[in-house]
């Protein structure tokens, strides 16, 4: 742990997988967290059970992995640590039909985002502990960075600490599934739940994905050619990305000419401009008031229309074609494509 930051952050020294050694964690959910955290703690040494229902496309991978599966409601009856790793949307009716009968005093409940204690969807009982160690990261890099002996930051939070445990246990998790390897934040329910759903919504999904889009709809309506707007609006971006990645914003900056550091510094706040800050507080706002939450339950409610509409017509937009024929030739695509086989054998997320 160090006292160098605004906050606790805590690295391997801090934790201690063998914490665990006494559990068994059941992970429910084999999808782009489940994978992760179950081959991650497994090979860890600490014992897992992954909890999928029958009949679900999961359960031959998650065996196939070498994992023990059983239905979601006798994992939770194996486990002393139930890890829910199934959708947002799913989790309060798998709450309620198969951890809340099997969860027993002393259990604890562990999520990797806060969204569904945090806005009353779970209420769980107050004999179990309810912990959160949210990898900041998309499952399948949380798997790739621990297999390349790397980390994911991840966050910790304590939403309910009956057996006075709880935190050196999140942390064997944290541990266990490589998160410490990178630094693991201490936080609460709130801070995470709001702060994750604003950075996808505003920045990390949302913000680049809309960027990305009229970037290219402006070079193309121009009458630039799709494959040069493809590879200058979204190719490059991961180049550039990645540089800020390794060294910050300055890195970046150093490693472009003077002309596109001149121009970003002059036209970058022009473009996204207080009008789109104006906007992100918006957002922010629908979160805390949880307005966004309401509307997100609400369309799971109705079956989704309005998600099913967007995505298809994220599918449809030109720049997928675009992208999709000019990465089939790339001279690594063969080998990529074969890598991309292998992990959806591996993780069927929707099923
Ligand atoms: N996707 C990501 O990278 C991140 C996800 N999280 C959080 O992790 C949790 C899990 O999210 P994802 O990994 O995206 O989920 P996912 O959508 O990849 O999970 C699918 C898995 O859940 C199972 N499943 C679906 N419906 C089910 C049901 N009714 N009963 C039992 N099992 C069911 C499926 O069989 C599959 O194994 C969520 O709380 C999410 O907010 C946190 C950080 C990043
Ligand atoms: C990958 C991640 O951390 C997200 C964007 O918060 C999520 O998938 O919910
Ligand atoms: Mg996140
Ligand atoms: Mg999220």
């Amino acid at each position: 742990m160090t006292d160098e930051f605004t906050t606790e952050i805590y690295y391997d020294d801090d934790a201690d997988v063998s914490t665990l050694d006494d559990e068994t964690v059941a992970v429910l959910g084999y999808g782009s967290q489940g994978h992760a955290h179950a081959l991650n703690l497994h090979e860890s040494g600490v014992d897992v059970v992954v909890g999928l229902r029958e009949g679900s496309s999961s359960r031959s991978a998650a065996e196939e992995d070498g994992l023990e599966v059983a239905t979601p409601g006798d994992a939770v009856a194996q486990a002393s640590y139930v890890s829910v790793l199934v959708p947002d949307t799913v989790q309060p009716d798998v709450y309620e039909q198969s951890i809340e009968p099997n969860l027993e005093s002393g259990d604890t409940l562990q999520f990797a985002h806060g969204l569904n204690i945090h806005y009353n969807q779970i209420q769980p009982p107050e004999d179990v502990d309810v912990t959160m160690v949210a990898p900041k990261s998309p499952g399948h890099l949380v798997r790739r960075n621990y297999e390349n002996d790397e980390g994911t930051p991840g966050l910790l939070a304590i939403y309910q600490d009956t057996t006075g445990d709880a935190e050196e246990r999140a942390l064997a998790y944290a541990k266990g599934i490589g998160c410490t390897r990178a630094g693991v934040i201490e936080t609460t329910f709130q801070e995470e739940v709001e702060s994750d759903l604003f950075g996808e919504q505003a920045v990390l999904c949302g913000g680049v994905t809309s960027l990305v889009k009229h970037g290219y709809e402006t070079l193309v309506d121009a009458g630039y050619s799709p494959e040069i707007a493809y590879f200058e609006c979204l190719n490059e971006l991961k180049l550039i990305v990645d540089l800020m990645y390794e060294g910050g914003l300055g890195e970046m900056w150093d490693s472009v000419s003077d002309t596109a550091e001149y121009g970003g510094l002059t036209r970058g706040d022009e473009i996204v401009d207080e009008h789109v800050r104006e906007n992100m507080e918006q957002a922010l706002e629908e979160v805390q008031n949880g307005e966004f939450t309401r509307e997100w339950i609400l369309e799971n409610q109705a079956k989704r229309p309005t998600y099913s509409q967007l995505r298809q017509a994220e599918k449809n937009h030109e720049i997928e074609d675009v992208g999709e024929r000019l990465r089939a030739l790339f001279a690594w695509a063969e080998e990529e494509a074969e890598a991309e086989d292998e992990e959806s054998v591996q993780v069927q997320a929707d099923d």
